[in-house]
């Protein structure tokens, strides 16, 4: 209908602002990091990611994007050291991609955009009682960035874009278990990290973001997977889920580090 297509036209990151004013607040993700301009911290320590394949519940088509969801009700699946103070516990994994392979991650390295961006979201389960609660404090929420760059299909990924037929209708979810996120990760945990916000609405300013410096592989096919995907519910005219990154938000004088 037109009011769907119309709310679809005004749902797009520039009108974000209209709704979130956050949207314009001084630590907003993602953002283009200007290697030059990163400073090595001596006190960073190596990241270390303890998952429990066991923890893996569902995949989903929220009609964002797909996410992988785990039982985050224990410390089973954590996040520790790098940038980290305490404990932080896995919630969910998702991707952003674009309509063609020349962009589609959310990040951008001097200005260079990878063909699709992978998020680790983990909450600091050791101060607050829940993710939502977690998501409105500074210190609240850990998401790990993994860009993926055109080249070899990933057989690891494969694990996810083969079950992708199976949610294609926003709002769909399968059963999803036996699957550690580690197996994503490139070789090098060497990281940038900085102060930022979730990149989708509400944008709240709480994410501690860690992006790894190596990218993995993935293969067009794998891409035209994610694309793919509806972002629309079964009642409703079809529309794929092409693109799902918000471009780079100004950085407003703050740093970002290298271990
Ligand atoms: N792209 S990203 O890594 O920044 C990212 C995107 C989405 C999420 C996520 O799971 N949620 C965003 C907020 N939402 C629920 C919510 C929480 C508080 C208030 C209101 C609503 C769930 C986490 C990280
Ligand atoms: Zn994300």
């Amino acid at each position: 209908s037109h009011l769907t297509l119309l709310l679809q036209y005004f749902t797009g990151p520039a009108h974000w602002k209209e709704v979130f004013p956050v949207a314009n607040g001084d630590r907003q993700s993602p953002i283009d990091i200007k290697t030059e301009e990163t400073k090595y911290d001596p006190s960073l320590r190596p990241l270390n990611p303890n998952y429990d394949p066991a923890s893996a519940k569902i995949i989903l088509n929220n009609g964002h994007s797909t996410s992988v969801e785990f039982d985050d009700t224990v410390n089973k699946s954590v996040l520790t050291g790098g940038p980290l103070c305490g404990t932080y516990r896995l919630r969910q994994i998702h991707f952003h991609w674009g309509s063609n392979d020349e962009a589609g991650s959310e990040h951008a390295v001097d200005g260079m955009k990878y063909a699709a961006e992978l998020h680790v979201v983990h909450w600091n389960a050791e101060k607050y009682s829940s993710f939502v609660e977690a998501a409105r404090q500074s210190d609240g929420l850990a998401v790990m960035a993994v860009f993926l760059k055109i080249g070899e299909c990933n057989p690891q990924l494969k694990k996810i874009t083969d079950r992708l037929d199976t949610i294609r209708i926003k709002g769909k979810r399968a059963l999803f278990t036996n699957f550690d996120p580690s197996c994503l990760l490139p070789k090098s945990l060497d990281y940038w990290t900085y102060f930022g916000s979730l990149t989708v609405p509400p944008l709240l300013e709480s994410v501690i973001w860690i992006v790894l410096r190596e990218p993995i592989s993935v293969c067009s096919e794998q891409l035209a997977q994610f694309r793919s995907l509806l972002s629309t519910a079964e009642d409703e005219v079809a529309c794929c889920l092409l693109r799902n990154y918000r471009p780079p938000q100004p950085l407003k004088g703050r740093e970002v580090r290298r271990n």
